[in-house]
């Protein structure tokens, strides 16, 4: 297959052939050859698929909220083609039982993915990095969905088995006894972030990074929500992901948003928010994974401390960074790099995150030109709402994994479920 005409993210115009699922050519003017299939990309750029090292597809244990399909379409139709699940279902992926069950599930997915494992103080080590995972994480030093809170001898131990492994730990860092308990007497959406406050994750991201200094752990501190954290892990060996949500909402949204902006970490003030999208815009941050969190709105509508956490986002996320490089607010290169190529690396997924010559045909075609409103109704995830609705965003046209078309807008249609564990 040839998709020609193609503009990359650097501005070059080229023709890109598939074959056997991986790039074999990238240049000016490449000649069809008999009978090869084109495609089309005129006007439009071609951009490597998204890879998502951060989601909950919340299977087995919670299908409601999101399955491998549900979320796999939401993905493909997001330009992502990789994703890393996360270890927090139910059960919780903490022994290769756990992993092999799973594993079971995600063969429903159109798009290529990875298996994270936990841990909780029933962990089996021993049977869970005999399986492929992807990672060992979220790690949670603070209860979040799925109260998978572990202490501080846990988290050291499990830091020495991964780097004794060679395996990269992530971590959601909070420290509980800095959340702040008078914020308790509130009923407002709100008092989630005055709660869960910025302190709470500072100093668990200082602690993490020691530890895993200490022990000589690799380490990738997850949803980092405020430049103090942000800089810490800049100063250290360790890397860090920022959500599109942190980016883009802040608590002057909450009045909007209600309970259902409620997340972990919460949302932030104003001006920690821009000072977490200046730190994206200009490389300290290393890339940017969605906290993909669905829960369906009955949940979220609860009372703030009776709603569950999360809000789902992978098939938002390049649309509104697409939609911020049509508003001059960040460069296209940053976008690829940050959704891309950085993830690729960090994630050891050699063969993924860049149009080049020998990797992986994941591909996502778009109109930069064609920006829309982002509306509920479009999206593909099972828990039927964004906290994104009436933003501005660029959707994909089409989402190839592997030279498998699995996503075309236009009639709104899917491929087979191609995906396959890529770190198998
Ligand atoms: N981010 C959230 O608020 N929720 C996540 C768990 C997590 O990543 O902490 C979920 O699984 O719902
Ligand atoms: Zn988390
Ligand atoms: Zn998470």
């Amino acid at each position: 297959m040839l998709i020609t005409d193609a503009r990359l993210a650097d501005g070059r115009r080229v023709d890109v052939r598939v074959r056997d699922g991986s790039i074999a050519a990238v240049d000016a003017d490449i000649a069809p050859d008999a009978d090869e299939r084109t495609l089309d990309a005129a006007g439009r750029t071609l951009l490597p698929g998204v890879i998502d090292p951060h989601v909950h597809f919340r299977e087995p244990g919670a299908d409601h909220k999101e399955t491998w399909t549900s979320g796999s379409r939401s993905a493909a139709a997001g330009g992502v083609t990789t994703v890393i699940d996360q270890p927090n279902t139910d059960p919780p992926t903490v022994d290769a039982d756990a992993f092999d069950a799973k594993a079971e599930r995600a063969q429903a997915s159109l798009v290529d993915y990875g298996l994270a494992g936990g841990v909780t103080a029933e962990w089996e080590p021993d049977t869970l990095f005999d399986r492929p995972i992807a990672a060992l994480g979220e790690v949670f030093l603070a209860d979040s969905t799925g109260d998978m809170g572990i202490d501080e001898g846990l988290f050291r131990a499990a830091l020495d088995r991964a780097a004794r492994e060679d395996v990269l730990v992530t971590v959601h860092a909070e420290d509980a006894t800095l959340f702040d308990e008078h914020a308790r007497d509130r009923s407002d959406a709100d008092a989630w972030s005055a709660y869960r406050t910025p302190e709470a994750e500072s100093r668990a991201v200082e602690r993490a990074v020691e530890l895993a200094a200490d022990v000589g752990a690799d380490l990738h501190v997850a949803h980092t929500s405020t430049p103090e954290a942000i800089d810490i892990v800049a100063d250290s060996a360790a890397t860090c992901e920022v959500s599109p949500h942190h980016c883009l909402l802040s608590r002057a949204d909450l009045p909007d948003l209600g309970t259902h902006g409620r997340m972990n970490p919460p949302l932030r003030s104003e001006s920690r928010r821009q000072a977490v999208f200046e730190r994206v815009r200009d490389g300290r941050v290393d890339l940017i994974a969605t906290d993909h969190a669905p829960h369906t709105r009955a949940e979220k509508d609860a009372g703030i401390w009776a709603a569950p956490s999360g809000v789902p986002g992978v098939e938002t996320a390049l649309p509104l960074l697409l939609g911020l490089v049509a508003e001059d607010e960040i460069a296209l290169e940053r976008v690829v790099d940050l959704t891309a190529r950085r993830p690729a690396d960090r994630f050891g997924l050699a063969a993924k995150g860049a149009i080049e010559v020998g990797r992986d045909a994941d591909l996502t075609l778009v109109d930069l030109d064609a920006t829309g409103e982002i509306r509920a109704a479009d999206l593909h995830t099972a828990c039927e709402w964004t906290p994104f609705g009436g933003w501005t965003g660029v959707r994909p046209e089409w989402t190839m994994v592997r030279g498998e078309v699995v996503y075309e807008r236009e009639g709104d249609r899917f491929g087979d479920p191609v995906g396959e564990n890529a770190w198998a």
